[in-house]
């Protein structure tokens, strides 16, 4: 066990969805696993591990922003040997043509977090990017399923609340949308040397103010769960 998650060894897969919201990783595991098995109730930061297609994978809520992702996504890779981790999220369309539903794989993640500063010192701006080798599996797994996807910059912010940024000059430099936890994500995975990646449905656009009810965000976005499970299996 770990000091936030209550698995034994061996009980993780190796290969684990990590959404924002446990109550999304209980949905998930409900709805696409077979044979489930919940290992950690932890702070209700729910994870399951089950078998998807008969492959074995693991879904496990990582919290909202940096922070809290960090801590999951380091401890399921130093103390369960995880090697791929494929956030599930949602994110705010950042431009007016990201509508609600939309799928998105993030191939890389700008941020105002101070994380990358923190590792890597003043002056350097590092720039986190998702595992290519994912990133093109889950571009033809969405292909095949016709789940039509966007591939950009995704903004992880470090507040949810912010009036002060430039959202506009974001979107005007490229950034597709914005959520809380991708380049913590992709810098995690770049330390330890594992594969990640972010597939997010777009929840709300920050445009045009439309929004997504709490139970559509944890239940209703299927294509992306289903995208993110295929991508998991095909290895
Ligand atoms: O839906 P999840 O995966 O939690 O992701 C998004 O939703 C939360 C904010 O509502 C943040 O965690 C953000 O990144
Ligand atoms: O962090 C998030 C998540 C969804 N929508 C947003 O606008 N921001």
């Amino acid at each position: 066990m770990s000091t936030h998650i209550g698995a034994k060894n061996g009980e993780i897969a190796e290969t684990v969805l990590f959404p924002g919201d446990p109550l999304r990783a209980k949905f998930i595991a409900e709805n696409f696993l077979e044979d489930v098995v919940q290992y950690s109730s932890v702070r209700n930061m729910f994870g399951f591990t089950g078998t998807y297609k008969g492959h074995r994978i693991s879904v496990q809520g990582s919290g909202m922003g940096i922070p809290s992702l960090s801590i999951y996504a380091t401890e399921l890779i130093k103390f369960y040997g995880v090697k791929t981790i494929i956030r599930v999220g949602t994110a705010g369309g950042m431009r007016e043509d990201v509508k609600i539903g939309d799928v998105i794989l993030g191939q890389g993640s700008t941020t105002d977090s101070a994380v990358t500063a923190n590792t890597f010192g003043a002056g350097v701006h590092y720039a986190p990017i998702s595992d290519f080798e994912l990133l093109d599996r889950a571009y033809h797994v969405a292909q095949d399923m016709s789940v039509p996807v966007r591939v950009g910059n995704i903004f992880a912010a470090d507040r949810f609340y912010n009036d002060e940024l430039d959202m506009k000059k974001l979107a005007d430099y490229g950034c597709v949308a914005t959520e809380m936890e991708s380049a913590g994500l992709f810098l995690i995975g770049a330390k330890y040397n594992i594969k990640t990646l972010s597939i997010l449905t777009c929840s709300d656009n920050l445009v045009t103010g439309e929004s997504a009810s709490s139970k559509e965000r944890e239940q209703s976005f299927t294509d992306m769960m289903k995208v993110s499970l295929e991508t998991g299996i095909r290895g």
